[in-house]
Formats: C-alpha cells, structure tokens, sequence
C-alpha cells in the first residue's frame, strides 16, 4: 500500500489527466477535490455532509477493536495507526504548500480512538473528522498547521481547544464531551463555526477576539446567561437548552439572523428588539406567556420562521392568527406552514377592512331579521322598477350633515323626512329624544341587534349608532324619501342592503375649520377631534380610490353655502325651479299651474329618453303607468328652463347621436375615459301633483296625529308637510303637485280617493290599508306581518293603493350641481 503520508502518491502524468477532469468529477464520491477548493468549501456543508451518522451507542467503545473484512485489526487498544487512517482519507488535492498532491481530508468516526498521536504526521491534512471515539487529548492536532475543519464530536475531550492553534482552523465541532468550561479563544481567531452542543459549560467566555465567529451553538449546557458575546458577527445563535431565564446582552449581535434559544425559561422576547436582521426566532419550550411579546421581534422585517411551540402564549384563544396579524411575513410558525388564508384570516379577525366590517355588520343583521318571525316591509320593499328612494349624507363628525339633513327636512318636508338612528350615546342638552335620536341602552340596543331590527350599526367613539328598519319605514310609509346621516362604515354596510341610496359626501375641505368648529362645539375631547380629523382624510381618500362610491360631494366649509347647493341638488332632483322658495316657510307662488305641470313633464321627457342608467329614486305616491303621458314642457309659452342633470344629458346624447350619424366611433381611450355618471339618468316620473278643482297642493300625505290607527311614536313623524298649509300654498311651490295630483287619478280616469275623498297617498293611513287588506297589526308601530303567498296583493284596480314600493315616482341621479 502507499504511503498515505506522502505529497504525492501520482505521477505527472497521473495528476495532468486528473487536472483536466477534475471539474467532471462528481464531487459526492469525494474521490478528488482540489485544494483550490477546499478554501472555498462551505465548512458547514462539510461537516453536514459529509458527517458520518453514527449514533454514540454504535461507537465502538474500549477494549473491542475494529477489524476489516480481511480480518486485519485497525487500530488496536485505540491507538490510531496508519491503516486506519490510510481507510480514511479522501478528498486529493493540491497541498496547501502548492507542492504536489495529498489526502487533504481524514474521516475516522467510531473507532474507539483514545490516541491519535499519529494523525499529527499528515501535516496536510485540512479537514479532520474523528467523531464517536474516545479521544481525550487533541494535542496532535496542532501539527496539522493548515487544518481549517475539525469535527471531535462525541469523545471525551474535557478541555476545549487545547492545542497548538492551526492558523486557520474555521469550523470546530466539539461537542458531546466532557468540555466543563470555555478557555480563551484568542488564539483561534479565524473561527467562523463553534458547535459545543452537550457539554457541561457553564457560561459563555472566551470568544472576545473570534471576529470572524458566524455561527456559535452551545446548546444542552449550563449556561444561565447570555454574556461576552458583544460586537461578534455572530449569524447563527443556538444557545437552546440551557438554564436562561432572559434574554439579554445581544443588542451588539447586528449580524444575528437565527437565534434557537428554545429549552430555557425565558418569559419575555425582550432583547431581541435590536436584532433586526432576524430570520428565525426559536424559543420553544419556555414560558412566553403574552401576545405583547410578540411587538419585540416585530421590528426584525426578515423574520420568516418563529417557533414559539410549548409556550404558555399557546393557550391564548386565537393564538396563531394573533401572532400572524401581527407579523405577516412569516411563512412558518410553530414548524408549520402558514398559509395564505391564515394571514387573510388573521387580518380579517384582528383589524378588519372597513369593507369586511360592514358585511359581519349586514351578515349579522340579516341572520338576525330571519330569525325572527317573517316580516315583510311593504312601504321599502325592492321591486324590479326603483328601489325605496333615500338620501344619505355621509361625512365626518363635524362636517355639518345632521344639519343639512334636518333643514332639508324642514323645507322639503312633501319629499324627505328624516331617518332617526338609533345611539346608544347620551342625549345632548340640545337633543330630543325621538328627532334627534332614539337613545337607548346598551343592553336595549343589543337586545334589538337580536331582535333583527337593524339594518347596520356602528360603533364610533365608544357609542353604537344604527339604523332600525322601522325608522326608515316610518318615513316611507308616509310617501316619503328618508334622509339619513352616518359615518362611511354605515354607508358600506348600506351598500350591501338592497336599498340602493344616493350618497351625498359632505366634507369639510380646510381642515381649520373643521377643527375649530368640532372644538366651538365644546362636546369633544381632544382625543375625539384628533381622531375625527383624521377620519377626515379617510373620507378624502375614499372618494379619490373609489370613483362612484359617493354619488356627490358637497364642501361644507361655508355651511350656508354648503346647504344652497344641497337645494339646488335636491330641487333639481325634483324639478323644482331653482328661483322658487319650497318651503311654507317661504312659501313662493305659482303662477300659472301649467308651469308646474309642463316643468315636471319637460323633467320627465328629458330623463325618461335617457338611457344612461337604470337607477332611479322613487316616491311611492303616483302610479307609474300614469307618468308616461306627459307632453313636453313649457310654460308661459317660454321653456322653462331645465334642470342641469338634463341639459347635460340632452347635450350627450345630441353628441352621440350626430356622431354615430356621421359614423364617428370614438376611440377605445376615449370611451373609457368619457366622464359618464357613475349613476345612472333615470326616468323622471310624476313627482309633482295636481290639486283637485286645479288646485296646486302637496301630494304627500300629511299625517295627522290625531289620526287614530297612526301612531306617531314618542317624536311624532319626521318632518312633514302640514296639509293645510300646504294646500294653501297655492303659492306653496310644489310646482310639480299639480301634475302629481292629475297622475294620480285612476286609470278610469277618476281618483283613487278613500272615504274622505282624498287621495290614498295623502290621507290613508298606511297601518289601516294594511288592516283593510287583512292584515293584523299588534301595535300601531309594529309593521304587519308577512302576508300569506296566497292573499291577494292589494293594487290599485281595487281602489286601495299598497303603500310603497308599487308606485314610483322617479328622481333623477345626482349631479354635481356646482
Ligand atoms: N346609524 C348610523 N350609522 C353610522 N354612523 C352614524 C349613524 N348615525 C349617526 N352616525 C354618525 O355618527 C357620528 C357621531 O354621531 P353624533 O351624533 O355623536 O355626531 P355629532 O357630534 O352630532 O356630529 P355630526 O354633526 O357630524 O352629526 C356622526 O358622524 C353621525 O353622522
């Protein structure tokens, strides 16, 4: 056999073939390797790989000796000989000398070695791996001067690095042995891995000069501290299994990317906040108890992997998707792949998307009405032609729309009345219990939740605000649209209900002013209007992502000039001329009813032509079948001028129809970006009315209570027309109640007149239709219950008129008016 020892055991000629196929050579048999490679060698992936997987019971131990196929002994009382080493040498390479070819690599695992003198005659050896055996003393080693690798593991080796240090000695694996403490390491200054896993080491020292130290595992020791570590470059940190109670002096590891400090009895993460680098964070088996501690490893933005197995954290409901909410990055959790779904989860349950809200909040209020006994809402019910017609004006705290919703109420009170919320906050010195809001207890609102009676709520500033059914219902009941006011979160739960309201954002744009009128307000506390000022920029933000999502906005720096273009908006919904007072208020006069009329049915052709959209407001007062009849408008033989909405839709569809005459088909850009409305133009039918004898007068139906069979509740109806006055009100604008009145006589040409002689719509009391129809109402503010699939449903051939949904008159979209 050769002499293993010698620089060459080829010749020239062996070694210039072996050089031109090296790179071919399948690095796996770790049959060549040439030195030029082994500088670059990861030391990790050799002792990972190339590590012989011996467990500690197969090694040989003392007394038996190994013996070859052959027979031959190898190494007898376990002192290593040359035939032992010659079997485990590998990797030929060029001599760290330059000078020729060697066995750069010995690898002698389980040979019960306690004596390994010879080894120190391979002067070239690089890599030594002599697990499982029974080694107590390494000093040979240190005439192995280019030795970079050294795996002793499993031996019994009490002290650590006791010998002649290699210049260059990298990755030492020393552990499994009887190492009691750790020895200045100065000397071994080019370690970049130190593995003394299973040894009895009390406390970590030594290390200061290893500058170049990566990787440092000292796992299943004593140690009680973490200490003399500062400044290191240290990458990889297992100190697992030792006796820490906390984690400390690490803050100078800025290099630290895995850190495996599991099997200890650490409590709290802090420590770890400075290690922003972190990748992986292990600390199974200790004693995290709170999910706050999850805020110092936060800031570490690598993080990908945390092992908090075994922890008391564990216990916590939602502990998973509590530590995903709160660093999404991670891809694996308690040695478990986190799935997508989980981080959407977590984010849904832990700060839900205001989006996500509103649908739990619809969910939640639906599951709720189908629990109760059937209802149906006569006066809103959705149909095929118009929704139930409401106005919601949406905008911060502050911005002025309860106002403007009241005072549109107070003069537009034929057409709107108010939606009450319902808040579970206290009343105001200024607020009516029953106009402003129903107040209620928390209990009394929660107990209505369950009893389905809402169609959204919301909690804002500590309080719940929401929106009951029979709120808006009172207001439709009496023929009227429900104007309503709430934060953005009640308009996405809104948008999710089938009324399809129009939203009118009122904002204040100079967020001085909206300061300094939430604070004139005297009602806030500070860290209301700050949050309010801030919920201001996400109403601001929300019409500029989502286009469409309001149908109008409205500044409201100026109240007073916010509320003359609400009119404006409102009356040109209505066809109202803008030059005419509303009100009774300020009554204003009409002049000659043919004005109104041909106002209201000009209104109408415009829109019903247009074929924009299909979404339209309805006012359940005149028969549809009636409005179709108009002729064009004009009054006074001059035209009376149009509202904005139609101009603007004439004016398209003259341009659409020259175009498409002269065969012009406008480009794709240009057609995406033509400026549509997002909601659609609709058919305007009768919203204005005749008076019998011609005489102009409201068409809505004033309630009177003291009406019986109508009960008013504790506020009485929102606001509503007086009839009188407006009957009086010759003068009372209501230009379009002329026409209204003559659209709602019959088909047979007569009106739909109850008892009294007046029309369903503005005598009838919707409760007692609804008796005469056989229905049973257990109170005169509870809505009747479903009627059977097989009642007849009322309609107008039978004189008596459903209230609601089944006449429709139609207001037209909003535009801005400004
Ligand atoms: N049903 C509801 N859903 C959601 N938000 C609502 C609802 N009802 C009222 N709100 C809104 O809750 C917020 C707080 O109501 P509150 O009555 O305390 O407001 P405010 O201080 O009077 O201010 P504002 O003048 O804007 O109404 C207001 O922005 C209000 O519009």
């Amino acid at each position: 056999m050769m002499d293993p020892r010698l620089n060459s055991p080829y010749t020239e000629e062996n070694y210039a073939q072996m050089d031109s196929e090296a790179a071919l050579m399948d690095p796996e048999t770790d049959i060549l390797k040439l030195d030029d490679d082994v500088g670059e060698l990861q030391n990790d992936e050799i002792l990972d790989t190339e590590k012989p997987d011996l467990p500690k019971d197969d090694a040989v131990d003392g007394g038996e000796e190994e013996a070859d196929d052959e027979g031959v002994e190898l190494s007898p009382d376990g002192v290593l000989d040359e035939e032992t080493v010659a079997r485990g040498l590998s990797n030929l390479g060029r001599s760290a000398t330059g000078d020729g070819q060697v066995y750069l690599n010995v690898t002698i695992p389980g040979f019960s070695l306690t004596d390994i003198s010879l080894i120190a005659e391979y002067e070239h050896l690089q890599k030594v791996e002599i697990p499982y055996n029974d080694i107590t003393d390494l000093s040979p080693l240190g005439k192995l001067k280019f030795l970079l690798v050294l795996d002793a593991s499993h031996n019994r080796i009490p002290t650590l690095l006791d010998f002649e240090p290699p210049a260059n000695l990298q990755t030492v694996d020393l552990s499994w042995n009887k190492i009691e403490e750790m020895r200045d390491l100065s000397a071994h200054r080019n370690l970049e891995k130190l593995v003394l896993d299973n040894n009895t080491i009390p406390a970590v020292q030594g290390l200061e000069k290893c500058k170049r130290l990566k990787h440092l595992s000292i796992s299943h020791n004593k140690i009680k501290k973490i200490q003399n570590l500062n400044d290191l470059p240290i990458q990889h940190l297992n100190l697992s299994n030792n006796e820490i109670r906390m984690i400390e002096n690490l803050e100078t590891l800025k290099y630290l990317r895995e850190v495996n400090l599991s099997g200890n009895t650490i409590r709290s993460l802090s420590g770890l906040d400075h290690n922003v680098l972190l990748e992986s964070v292990d600390v199974e088996d200790n004693e995290v108890i709170d999910i706050v501690e999850i805020n110092h490893i936060k800031n570490a933005r690598n993080l990908r992997d945390l092992n908090l197995l075994r922890n008391p954290i564990q216990e916590l409901p939602d502990y998973r998707l509590s530590i995903l909410f709160r660093i999404s990055r991670l891809t694996t959790l308690d040695r478990h792949h986190v799935k997508e779904q989980e981080k959407v989860a977590a984010i849904n349950m832990f700060d839900p998307p205001r989006e996500v809200v509103a649908s739990r909040d619809h969910i939640m209020h639906v599951v709720y009405s189908f629990l109760q006994p059937s209802r149906v809402w006569d006066s809103t019910l959705p149909n095929i032609e118009t929704p139930y017609p409401m106005l919601v004006l949406v905008g911060p705290q502050g911005s002025g729309k309860k106002d403007l919703s009241m005072k549109l109420v107070d003069e537009f009170g034929d057409y709107f009345g108010y939606g009450i919320s319902h808040t579970t906050r206290q009343p105001r010195s200024d607020e009516v219990a029953g106009k402003d809001y129903y107040f209620a207890s928390l209990e009394k609102f929660e107990m209505d939740i369950k009893m389905g009676q809402f169609i959204q709520t919301y909690q804002y500033c500590d309080n719940w605000y929401g929106l009951q059914m029979e709120s808006v219902e009172n207001v439709a009941r009496e023929g009227l649209a429900c104007v309503v006011h709430m934060e953005l979160e009640g308009v996405l739960t809104l948008k999710n209900t089938y009324f399809e309201p129009r939203y009118v954002l009122v904002m204040p744009l100079n967020a001085e002013d909206h300061e300094r009128r939430l604070r004139e307000r005297g009602i806030y506390t500070e860290d209301q209007i700050q949050k309010t000022l801030k919920r201001s920029d996400m109403y601001v933000k929300q019409n500029q992502d989502h286009p469409g999502f309001f149908d109008m906005m409205i500044c409201s720096d100026d109240i007073t000039e916010a509320y003359k273009q609400m009119r404006r908006l409102v009356m040109d919904y209505l066809g109202i001329s803008t030059t005419t007072p509303v009100s009774t208020a300020a009554p204003y006069t009409i002049t000659d009813t043919r004005e109104v009329t041909d106002a209201f049915q000009g209104f109408t052709g415009a829109a019903s032509s247009n074929q924009m959209g299909a979404r339209t407001w309805s006012k359940p007062s005149i028969p549809d079948s009636m409005s179709q009849t108009r002729g064009p408008r004009v009054s006074s033989g001059a035209p009376v001028s149009r509202g904005i909405v139609e101009e603007e839709s004439i004016k398209r569809r003259h341009s659409a129809a020259r175009e498409v005459v002269s065969g012009y088909v406008p480009p794709l850009y240009e057609q995406l970006l033509t400026n549509y409305p997002k909601t659609a133009p609709q058919t305007v039918e009768g919203q204005l009315g005749l008076g019998e004898n011609g005489e102009p007068r409201a068409y809505s139906a004033p309630i009177n209570p003291a009406e019986p069979g109508v009960d008013l509740g504790e506020a009485g109806p929102p606001a509503s027309p007086d009839s009188s006055s407006s009957q009086t009100s010759s003068s009372s604008n209501l230009s379009d109640l002329d026409s209204a009145t003559e659209l709602q006589r019959g088909r047979d040409g007569k009106h739909n007149t109850n008892s009294k002689g007046l029309l369903p719509t503005e005598k009838v009391n919707p409760l007692a239709l609804i008796d005469e129809q056989g229905y049973r109402s257990a109170s005169n503010t509870q809505l009747p219950p479903a009627r059977p699939p097989s009642a007849p449903r009322p309609d107008s051939k039978t004189g008596v008129i459903r209230p609601g949904s089944n006449r429709h008159v139609v207001l037209p979209p909003i535009q801005n008016v400004a």
